[in-house]
């Protein structure tokens, strides 16, 4: 007989399933967030804006989404305003989808792209190691001697027609993070491994933009040869392959083929390659090991340079256009670093506004205005909409960092705006979407952005010490479009 007891073991096992069923069911007849209204069969796929989206993502957010919030372009929703989402149910939005190109192109082992699961979280734990907060201090010495070289170059350069050729920054951090990872010193900067991860990150600045291939919107086009016109996505891919897989094997098979006679300084890669040596495991094992070691130093190449020198190029252009917080750096740098040596590391924390300056420098125009792309893991609901599993979320990062609720005057330069009282302000919201949302740890921000602070306030220290960035009329102050965003001016 059944006792009052089971019955309530029973119907306390059944409601969380009852409660999960009946919500499941509400939620399959929520509607789908607005937007542009999609054609038969395209979609929206005409909708997609080529020039700098994340403005026009923004205007459709304010017409057809609740207050400034949103808008749903068929299975792509795109976020104005909200942290919620992406920070209070970190986990539920760390999904990623691949993209027909990342396959096409060769990315599949990329950690930055991949989806969520046992490979991703491997891989991100293993990277996590060697670039924590504390972990990343041990860099610093590198980090210094390329950014004194750096400036070695810049004068060199500049005492000419005052004109800085970007290329010098780029392979500043190309530099700066072969050292780290492969134990690479870097004397000719014409070598190739300098620009490999440049072209190899081309790609993705070329391919991840919103509506570029219609391969995205119908897969079946990647069977078409690449001869036929519709198959640019293919003669794409063929252009760019050999740099994405030459930038995550080249130095690596490198390093370990010759691992014994390589006088290698210590690197990463060295650590990885010497811990699979020391240990006995079976092939199988071993074979997981090597990958993700060849992994997660090809992701850290080919992030590090492009994001850092986006930046850079920012800050230059921000000086250029605003020589009174130029002005106002270089006060602090000559009460704090005094004449007679360059600003060190250890400088950095005693330097309030030029931690201000990057602060503003990350808000004003992120390098990634629509961060990377994320997916939902299951369905959600939010504010009365439907998010079905599956929806890829892009977070307009721009828009967000320029909302005038949270900084007033969002378009205008005011590093001012992160500080109090001479210290940095802890009631200002920090531009941390920059790196993208989620809490320290968690899944959906970067896991770079240590070394990116630590090298990004050196440089903008030792510039501000050695230079003055000068506006100049002939140089562009145009900033570009695409996955990556920068800036053309490099002029000091
Ligand atoms: C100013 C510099 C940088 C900015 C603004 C930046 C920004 C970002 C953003 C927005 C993401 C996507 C986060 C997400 O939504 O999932 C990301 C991911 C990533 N970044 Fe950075 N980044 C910078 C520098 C770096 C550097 C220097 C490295 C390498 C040392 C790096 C390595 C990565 C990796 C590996 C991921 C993928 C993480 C994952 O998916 O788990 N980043 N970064």
């Amino acid at each position: 007989m059944l006792t009052l007891a089971t019955l309530t073991v029973f119907l306390a096992l059944c409601l969380p399933y009852v409660y999960y069923i009946s919500k499941a069911r509400t939620r399959k007849r929520l509607p789908l967030p607005p937007g542009p209204r999609p054609w038969p069969i395209f979609g929206n796929i005409f909708d997609v804006p080529a020039d700098k989206p994340w403005v026009t993502y923004r205007a459709w957010s304010e017409k057809y989404g609740k207050p400034r919030h949103y808008v749903f372009l068929g299975d792509v929703l795109i976020y104005a305003s909200i942290l919620d989402l992406m920070e209070g149910r970190s986990k539920l939005y760390a999904d990623r989808r691949w993209m027909v190109m990342d396959e096409l192109l060769g990315w599949k082992w990329n950690l930055g792209l991949m989806p969520y699961g046992t490979e991703w979280r491997i891989k991100r734990r293993a990277f996590h190691q060697h670039f924590n907060q504390q972990a990343v201090k041990q860099y610093h010495s590198i980090q210094t001697r390329e950014t004194r070289r750096f400036l070695k170059r810049a004068a060199t350069m500049c005492s000419g027609d005052n004109t800085l050729d970007r290329d010098i920054v780029s392979q500043t951090y190309a530099a700066t993070i072969l050292n780290i990872i492969y134990g690479m010193r870097i004397q000719d900067f014409s070598d190739e491994f300098i620009s490999l991860s440049r072209r190899a990150v081309e790609s993705v600045n070329n391919s991840r933009m919103p509506g570029r291939f219609w391969v995205e919107y119908f897969p079946w086009l990647r069977y078409l040869p690449s001869w036929v016109p519709v198959s640019s996505a293919r003669k794409f891919a063929d252009e760019y392959k050999y740099f994405v897989d030459a930038s995550h094997n080249k130095a690596f098979d490198a390093l370990r083929d010759d691992f014994d006679n390589i006088a290698a300084a210590p690197s990463i890669a060295q650590k990885f390659i010497r811990n699979l040596s020391n240990r006995p495991q079976d092939p199988q094992h071993c074979k997981q090991d090597e990958q993700v070691a060849r992994d997660v130093t090809g992701v850290a190449y080919g992030a590090a340079v492009d994001t850092q020198f986006a930046a850079t190029s920012y800050f230059l252009l921000a000086m250029m256009s605003y020589p009174d917080v130029q002005q106002r750096a270089q006060e602090e740098l000559d009460t704090v670093v005094g004449a007679g040596r360059l600003p060190t590391m250890e400088d950095i924390d005693s330097l309030p506004f030029i931690q201000a300056i990057l602060l503003e420098v990350l808000r004003w125009l992120p390098i990634l205005p629509l961060g990377i792309a994320h997916s939902v893991l299951e369905d959600d609901e939010y504010k009365g909409y439907r998010i079905p599993a599956g929806t890829v979320i892009v977070a307009n990062t721009w828009a967000m960092l320029q909302d005038p609720v949270e900084y007033r005057n969002p378009e205008v330069f005011n590093p001012d705006r992160f500080l109090r009282d001479g210290a940095l302000n802890p009631d200002v919201r920090s531009p941390v979407a920059a790196f993208g949302y989620g809490r320290r740890q968690d899944c959906s921000i970067c896991p770079g952005r240590h070394l990116a602070n630590d090298a990004l306030s050196l440089m903008i220290a030792s510039i501000l010490y050695v230079f003055n960035v000068e506006p100049n009329e002939d140089v562009s102050q145009e900033t570009t479009t695409g996955f990556f965003s920068y800036a053309f001016v490099l002029r000091m």
